[in-house]
């Protein structure tokens, strides 16, 4: 008989490098389409781990798996802490300000209206909107957009963020300093990532690790550890090892 696909959440440690996210050997199909086959991998806290792979490989479904929106047919998936899901597009309210966007999971979830109000307000310099939450979304450019819609899941999970493609639609100078802000934001805010691109060269960047996910069905092909200064953001992207890695993932896909 097949596994059926357990979603265990446990209370959060403090501490240590424990795994927050272990999916092993998840399945998935669609009808008679195979989208996910066998895929096993595993987040710890304060990692920055992304899912490369092509469109349509499942990065998306698997997503929605470890989030608990769509079983799993086959594997087993635990999950030691509070997610929060961040989709492709920003999903901003237009009737609502910006304020009022990015508070309103804790509205919905009954908290004090006032404290949460509080607690966005702090944190608006950091994403640089300050001057902006009482502006509706139409009012703000893409980047701005993202970042309230981060700020949003932040305060909404405040531990594990799964991101899916979220600078996709931005054009490449505003991508290139969101990918900045979101290196320092995440090392300010203590969180762990775990990020969905198509992108190899932004996959490089920003991760501690990368899946490589193959199409049809979606496969883990590789996993990568990338052990290089991410401080020094513009300096990995020219570092000779970094660019060979860039070419061998390229064969990979
Ligand atoms: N609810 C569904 N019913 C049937 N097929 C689906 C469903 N959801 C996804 N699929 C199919 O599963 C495949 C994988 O989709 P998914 O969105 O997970 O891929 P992805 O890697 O995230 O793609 P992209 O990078 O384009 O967003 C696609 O072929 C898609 O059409």
């Amino acid at each position: 008989m097949q596994d059926r696909a357990v979603l265990e959440k446990k209370v959060p440690a403090s501490s240590g490098d424990e795994a927050l996210i272990t999916l092993d050997r998840i399945s998935k199909s669609y009808g008679s389409a195979e989208i996910l086959n066998k895929v096993s991998l595993n987040i710890s806290k304060g990692e920055f781990v992304s899912i490369l792979g092509p469109s349509g490989s499942g990065k998306s479904t698997l997503f929605n798996i470890i989030t608990g929106l769509v079983p799993a047919d086959e594997g087993t998936l635990h999950v030691n802490g509070e997610i929060g899901y961040m989709q492709q597009k920003d999903l901003l309210l237009p009737w609502k300000t910006v304020l009022d966007n990015i508070v309103l999971p804790l509205d919905l979830k009954g908290f004090d209206k006032k404290a949460s109000r509080a607690k966005a307000d702090a944190l608006i310099d950091r994403i640089g909107l300050r001057g902006y939450e009482h502006r509706y979304p139409s009012q703000l450019s893409g980047g701005m957009k993202q970042r309230a819609s981060f700020l949003r899941t932040f305060l909404a999970s405040g531990e594990i963020m799964l991101l899916d493609e979220p600078f996709g639609a931005l054009d490449s100078i505003t991508k290139g300093k969101m990918q900045t802000w979101l290196l320092e934001v995440q090392k300010e805010l203590g969180v762990t990532i775990l990020f969905i691109t198509h992108d190899i060269e932004e996959s490089i960047l920003l991760s501690d690790r990368i899946y490589v996910l193959s199409s049809r069905p979606g496969v883990v092909k590789e996993e990568i550890s990338v052990e290089f200064d991410r401080s020094n953001k513009p300096g990995r992207l020219l570092n000779p090892e970094l660019l060979m890695m860039k070419e061998a993932i390229k064969g990979l896909l």
